[in-house]
């Protein structure tokens, strides 16, 4: 080989950051180190396994695939080793040099600095391998590449300070061993009890065994000595169940062993919210073991993120992130699935145009529904609130991906209302209908930049007055989710702001013909108000909406709203020009004085008119300085 020497290279700047952050803000969840790197080990076989499936010389003799802890209390060393997959030079340096995940440097960014916090934010992170320098001040790794000759071995090395060292090695047997040489006060972890009770606490139930030295009695110690230093080989026992969690009956599972297998699979740090483990027989074959977890992972509306279950096929590991068992708005659900009837060779693309998978889809997609929908009801302990709050905003894409089952996510959504003024997401649509009266045949909603500004909206009056609650949508996404959201409950969506106001049965006759009164008498106004607004303005027609504000703006039923066009035009989007029509109120003082008025008083009073509604209803104007020294002349005027 021609690269013999050792080489000293330094970390990318993230994982500098990150190790220093673990280290300082983990140190009361440190002996989660053995499950991550348990965990890694665990991958590495899976891979493996995997990828002996179409070359078995990469088992190279050896099938037996298991992990080993050793550890050595006078060097004060922990040992965890694999027969896995290994890594060559390039992966090593790629792996455990820098951090491959989007979104990294803006993630660390965010931290605040406080401990107690970023601790939390760092378990939604994930940090696996570098989690060893929680507990060590050196970390050295040895590892060899399957199917590679002895010496492609490499060993790494690094006190966690910046750099490390690379050099080559040779080495028999394929896979990774990483020791851990503890830090002075963690020396502790070098003992089988506690290494032992780890073990079955964290990582029970991966699918393989994790092995450790047999221990002996002083009697048999004595008894061995010279056996044993004669041939040095040092037997070993397996300490785990090392049977794949998801293949045992619900019955012998426990809570407990679900949420360490849930943080196996994950590398999060906090308990799943719920789980759901189902055995599907009949046509297809499969069994799914399904999470929803606490948190939201940092990166969860970054689209290129990984996400997606864990596959295998009868047992056997086959990728992660296996993204086409569900839709893209369940991305936050953490599982596996094991299938009877996909081919042990299947790859990404097979799986996108495979009808088992299709069906499966659908299956799986009803069950994380029906978690959510059992969560909801339940709401024990708020848990439904806290994953709305963590993941509502993804579940909102939901009507828009996923048509046939709108009606059941519509079901979990929650809104802000005008029921009540705290402005939490907390009401549901058969709250809504519960409350609204039965000649009720729209759910009304109002699109708002804030939730002061929804309530606040002029388009909103006349249901105050008549005691008709409304939905304020204030989350950017809300506008575009309810466009495709038509009905509920029989009940049709309408966005106050859109469309000619008809409240249907909610108005009497009575009222009708009050309107029509008004609308005659005050036409002459209107036409006076189109004249000087003509370029502006589609129409300008008496309002039905308005009780305490002078006039606002209306656009046309399939126009779009006010929030929507904004979110389009701030992404770059051009926009087809669209005039909205001027509802006005002519009840209103404002209206009154503007009637006496002409010439140019009248204009500048209608152009007001007009700026104001446009801000009320939450847009901006095009041209502030002019209504400003419009404001102003009136403002002059009226003091002298
Ligand atoms: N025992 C091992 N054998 C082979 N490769 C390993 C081993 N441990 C780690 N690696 C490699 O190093 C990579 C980085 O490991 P690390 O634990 O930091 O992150 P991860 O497992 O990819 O992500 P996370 O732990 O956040 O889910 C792994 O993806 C894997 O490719």
């Amino acid at each position: 080989m021609s690269d013999t020497v050792k080489e000293t290279l330094g970390f990318q700047a993230e994982v500098k950051q990150l190790l220093h952050l673990m280290i300082h803000s983990l140190y009361s969840n440190k002996e989660i180190f053995l499950r991550e790197l348990v965990s890694n080990a665990s991958d590495a076989l899976d891979k493996l396994r995997f990828r002996a499936l179409a070359d078995d010389i990469l088992y190279e003799g050896d099938e037996s695939l298991r992990i080993r802890i050793d550890y050595d209390k006078d060097a004060g060393t922990v040992t965890i080793s694999d027969n896995g997959i290994g890594m060559d030079r390039e992966e090593v340096i790629a792996n455990l040099g820098t951090i491959a995940k989007s979104g990294t440097a803006e993630f660390l960014a965010n931290l605040s600095g406080d401990q107690k916090k970023d601790a939390g934010l760092i378990g939604q992170f994930g940090v696996g391998f570098y989690s060893g320098f929680i507990v060590a001040d050196r970390v050295t790794v040895l590892t060899r590449k399957a199917g590679m000759p002895a010496d492609a071995g490499v060993k790494w090395e690094s006190a966690g300070d910046g750099e490390f060292t690379l050099e080559p090695q040779t080495q028999d047997s394929r896979g990774t061993t990483i020791v851990l040489h503890l830090k002075s006060e963690e020396k502790e972890f070098a003992d089988a009890w506690r290494l032992k009770s780890l073990v079955k606490k964290y990582s029970d139930h991966i699918a393989f065994p994790v092995e450790m030295p047999v221990e002996k009695s002083p009697a048999d110690d004595e008894e061995d000595k010279t056996e044993r230093s004669a041939d040095e080989a040092v037997a070993y026992e397996s300490v785990n169940a090392a049977t794949a969690l998801w293949t045992l009956p619900k019955s012998e599972i426990s809570d407990d062993e679900y949420k360490s297998f849930y943080k196996h699979i994950s590398h999060d740090f906090s308990d799943p919210l719920t789980w759901s483990h189902n055995k599907v027989e009949g046509k297809l074959e499969y069994t799914s073991l399904l999470y929803l977890p606490t948190r939201a992972p940092f990166d969860l509306y970054n689209r290129e993120a990984p996400r997606g279950l864990k596959l295998y096929v009868q047992r056997v590991f086959i990728m992660d992130d296996a993204e086409q068992f569900l839709p893209l708005y369940l991305r936050f659900a953490k599982g596996v699935v094991d299938s009877n009837d996909l081919s042990l060779n299947v790859s990404r693309e097979l799986l996108q145009n495979d009808k088992a998978v299709e069906s499966m889809r659908g299956g799986l997609t009803k069950r994380i529904l029906d978690m959510l929908t059992k969560l909801a009801k339940d709401n024990k302990d708020d848990e439904y609130s806290k994953f709305w709050k963590e993941f509502g905003r993804v579940l909102k894409e939901g009507p828009a991906e996923d048509y046939a089952n709108r009606e059941k996510i519509a079901k979990l959504l929650r809104f802000s209302s005008t029921h009540d003024d705290s402005g939490a997401e907390s009401v549901t649509l058969d709250d809504y209908l519960e409350r609204a009266r039965s000649e009720q045949k729209k759910i009304y909603y109002v699109t708002a930049e804030s939730y002061k500004a929804g309530l606040h909206s002029p388009h909103i009056e006349i249901f105050r007055k008549k005691g008709i609650e409304v939905l304020v949508m204030h989350d950017r996404i809300d506008e575009w989710m309810m466009s495709h959201l038509n009905e509920y409950a029989e009940h049709t969506f309408q966005d106050v702001a859109k469309g000619k106001l008809d409240l249907g049965d909610v108005e009497t006759e009575e009222d009708k013909k009050k309107q029509e009164e008004v609308e005659k008498q005050v036409e002459p106004l209107l036409t006076r108000i189109k004249d000087v607004l003509k370029d502006d303005v589609e129409a300008v027609r008496v309002t039905h909406r308005l009780t305490d504000s002078p006039a606002c703006l209306v656009v046309a039923e399939h126009d779009m709203g006010v929030q929507m066009r904004k979110i389009m035009e701030a992404a770059g989007q051009a926009m087809p020009e669209s005039k909205p029509t001027l509802e006005i109120n002519p009840e209103h003082p404002l209206l009154k004085r503007l009637e006496q008025q002409s010439g140019e008083r009248f204009d500048d009073l209608t152009r007001i008119l007009l700026d104001q509604a446009t801000l009320a209803g939450g847009d901006q104007l095009k041209d502030p300085g002019d209504y400003v020294s419009r404001l102003n002349r009136l403002i002059v005027e009226l003091a002298g």
